[in-house]
Parts: structure tokens; sequence; C-alpha cells
């Protein structure tokens, strides 16, 4: 294991880490739409698309890109042929627990956020109801989705089935094939390549459902795979694999708090631990930031970085 360096953002408090988080998605998000420049934006496409949104669960929703009739390039066969435009989305996989609190404060405010343009998938899933307060899509759906303004878009989300959490290979297998039809129509389907992952760290060390030393962080042939015997929290869970997580476009990590403190300096000083973020810390080098507050980063020794606002955080 080489001593990679991600990039690590700091923050004095909660409140400016959610700040810059949303920040960095709506980057990541400008650029999947419009391409490299991250502050350009097409407003135009926000609201009122054709599209079809849906914040309902439902896993067999297919489309990774929208197909619509477009002007011909050459008007000499416009009878004949329509040249079809590629509608971009913006393809998030988001994890569950403090994340989605850092979602909730940072996002909701932002009037920039595409929301229509989103496909969201999941990081990872407790197999437990929806109802649960343990489930990460009820959770966010709940703390995020139903609270976007009305007029502001809703985003297209891919939860799991939930008639299939007695079953942890069942569901994982069948994520997966949601993941295929998400994802077949853009990349070679070796992998699924999210413009965006978003995980966080437990003091344990786990991200998404990847748990230290468990055989999970081994797999290098499935998208998803079930976790039976998670050591805290619910025992069944789905989530995606370290291959197709270091394969994101940018892998971002956000933690907060004392108590990840000491995991913290591990996963920073000791990447020969092996522990999940450290994995991830070398398989998607170049790709890896990390917004951290300053009570997590306590006897962290490590250099951090100015974060640079898209556009400026609003005044305190
Ligand atoms: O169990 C889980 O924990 C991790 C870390 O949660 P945090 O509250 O310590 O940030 C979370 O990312 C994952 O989605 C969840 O299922």
């Amino acid at each position: 294991m080489t001593t990679t360096v991600p990039k690590i953002y700091s923050f004095p408090e909660f409140g400016s880490v959610a700040e810059a988080v949303a920040d960095h998605i709506i980057a990541a998000q400008n650029h999947a739409l419009f391409g490299d420049s991250d502050k350009k934006q097409d407003r135009s496409n926000s609201t009122g698309s054709a599209m079809t949104t849906n914040t309902t669960a439902s896993s067999s929703n297919s489309a990774s890109t929208t197909n619509i009739a477009g002007t011909p390039s050459n008007p000499a066969n416009s009878s004949k042929k329509k040249k079809k435009e590629v509608v971009k989305r913006f393809k998030i996989g988001l994890s569950g627990g403090s994340l989605i609190q850092v979602l909730h404060e940072g996002l909701l405010k932002r009037d920039d956020v595409l929301w229509d343009r989103w496909d969201v998938y999941f990081a990872d899933e407790r197999l437990v109801p929806f109802e649960s307060t343990e489930s990460n899509y009820g959770k966010i759906k709940r703390k995020l989705f139903d609270q976007i303004p009305e007029g502001k878009g809703k985003p297209k989300v891919f939860p799991i089935d939930e008639s299939l959490i007695n079953d942890p290979q069942e569901c994982a297998d069948n994520y997966e094939k949601c993941l295929i039809r998400g994802f077949a129509n853009k990349d070679s389907v070796k992998k699924p390549m999210f413009d965006l992952v978003l995980l966080g760290c437990a003091p344990d060390g786990h991200i998404a459902s990847l748990f230290p030393n468990q055989p999970t962080l081994r797999e290098n042939f499935a998208w998803v795979v079930p976790v039976e015997d998670a050591p805290v929290g619910p025992a069944k869970r789905i989530t995606l694999t370290i291959p197709v997580i270091c394969h994101a476009h940018r892998v971002t990590f956000v933690v907060e708090g004392q108590t990840k403190a000491p995991v913290i300096k591990t996963i920073m000083e000791r990447p020969d631990k092996g522990l999940p973020s450290s994995i991830v810390n070398e398989g998607a080098a170049g790709r890896v930031s990390w917004f951290v507050d300053d009570d997590a980063l306590h006897d962290v020794f490590v250099t951090k970085k100015r974060y640079k606002f898209l556009v400026d955080p609003p005044q305190k």
C-alpha cells in the first residue's frame, strides 16, 4: 500500500462542512451535465422538462439517459432522420448515516440544484422496511427529497426492492440489475461510473456497508454484495463493492465529530492497516476528497486544503 494523499478540506464546524459539501456536489452536477466548466449552468433544463421524475420506490426504473427528438443536424435529410439528443443525467451514489443531515442542511437552501436531472442510487442499504428510522432510503426521502420546495423538480430515485429485505443475496442481485439498467446505455457495463459517490465513515471504519476485515472488501467481480452479519446496526444489508466505488469520477467522504478522530488518524497515517477508506484513497487516487470538521481531525497529521466555493457561502 502506498501513501496516496487525498484532498482534505477542513472546516471549523458542521455548518461550514454542509455548505462546502453542497457546493462540491453542485460542482460535480455541473461538470456531469455541462462538461468542462463546473460553473456553466443551463437553468432552462432545471424544471418542467419532459423527463419523468419519481421519488417513490421503484427498482425497475430503467433510463440512465433520456433520448428526445432534437433539431436535425442537416436540414437536407430532416424529413428522414431526426437527430437524437441525449439529455445528460447526474448520477450520484448516496450513503446514509450522518451524511443525510449534511445534505439536508447544505442542499435544500441552494437554488442551483437541478434536481430533476439527478439519478440517485444508494451506496448501501440496511435491509429494513423503508418506514424504519434505520432505512437509508427512508431517511433520505423524508429528510431531503420530500423537502425539496415545490417547483424545483424531483430526482429520479432508485432504492432497493423493499420486498426482498429478507433475502440479502437476492436483494443485492436485484440492485445490481437496477444498476445495469441505469448505466448500460452509457458505459461499457464493465462497471458503473457514478459522477459522484458520497460516503461517510463510522468510528469502526466502515464505509457504505463495507466493514473492516470482512471478505466483502476483497470482492472483485460483483457490483453489489450482500452483508449478512454487520457488526453494528441492522445485520443484513447490501453494499456497493470497492471496485464500483473506486470507478466513480469523484469519491467524497464526509466526516464530522470527535468520535471519528481516532479512525481518521488510522486511515490517514496508517494506510497499511487496510481500513476500507484507505483502500478507496488508494484505489481512486486523485479523485478522492474528504470534507471533515476540525473535531474529526483532532491529532491527525495531514495537509489540509482550503475549499474554493463555486459561489460564496451565505454570510453569517
Ligand atoms: O451504517 C452505515 O454507516 C455509515 C457511516 O455512518 P455515519 O453516521 O458514521 O456517517 C454510512 O455511511 C452508511 O450509509 C450506513 O449504512
